[in-house]
């Protein structure tokens, strides 16, 4: 991969606030560049970090973004386990993402039509491209290495033609989620893995020797 870089932080006090001048220097450019600035979001601890460092920057201007979620749990967006549920009430409720810059799922489908309406979602926002060109992916790890809802060793993980798999036995819970493809990993302009806690540390060293 072109340009890898790792860059390590004593705690997520000193993370926080380079990874939101990350989101908004991308944001900035690409707006400046294409018009709009388009963002995958992952869950974990990612979503308090984000939003509290993003509602801190000054004159922060979301009016030009379209966000989506790299990978999504299904369940109602009031579940505590609902990303976009917490990233609503953390921080899309407290900036000016306009509601259809925001592509959710829709946890009322089964996990296999979810999939499908949520690729439909993709294909809308992204109509020139085969697999969606995000701007930014901010994707988490868990210690066992995945990212998305792509967990290691699972058949999911040689897809190649799918934007978005339906998952229903996730390792990690709740065992029914949707997730973005690594095609559409692979075709982002640049992705950024923001990993917090001793637990990930073996896994992330190895996949930085890459
Ligand atoms: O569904 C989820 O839980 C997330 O989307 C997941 O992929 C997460 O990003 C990693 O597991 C890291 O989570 P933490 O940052 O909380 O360790």
């Amino acid at each position: 991969m072109a340009g890898r870089r790792v860059v390590v932080f004593p705690s997520s006090v000193e993370l926080g606030p380079v990874l939101a001048h990350l989101v908004t220097s991308r944001a900035e450019k690409a707006i400046v560049s294409h018009g709009r600035f388009t963002l995958g979001l992952s869950g974990g601890s990612l979503v308090s970090m984000l939003s509290k460092e993003l509602l801190a920057m000054p004159d922060l201007d979301c009016s030009k973004w379209v966000v989506g979620f790299c990978d999504e749990r299904l369940v109602s967006f009031d579940d505590p386990e609902s990303t976009y549920g917490l990233y609503k009430s953390q921080l899309f409720s407290k900036v000016n993402i306009p509601d259809s810059g925001i592509l959710t799922i829709d946890p009322s489908l089964s996990v296999n039509e979810c999939a499908e309406d949520y690729t439909c979602k993709l294909k809308k926002a992204f109509p020139d491209d085969d697999f969606p060109v995000f701007d930014l992916l901010l994707l988490g790890m868990g210690p066992d290495g995945h990212t998305c809802s792509l967990f290691p060793e699972h058949p999911l993980l040689e897809e190649t033609k799918k934007i978005v798999a339906p998952i229903s036995d996730s390792p990690k819970p709740p065992p029914q989620r949707v997730t973005m493809t690594f095609p559409v990993v692979n075709s982002a302009r640049s992705v950024a893995f923001v990993s917090t806690g001793g637990s990930k540390a073996a896994v992330l060293k190895e996949g930085a020797r890459g």
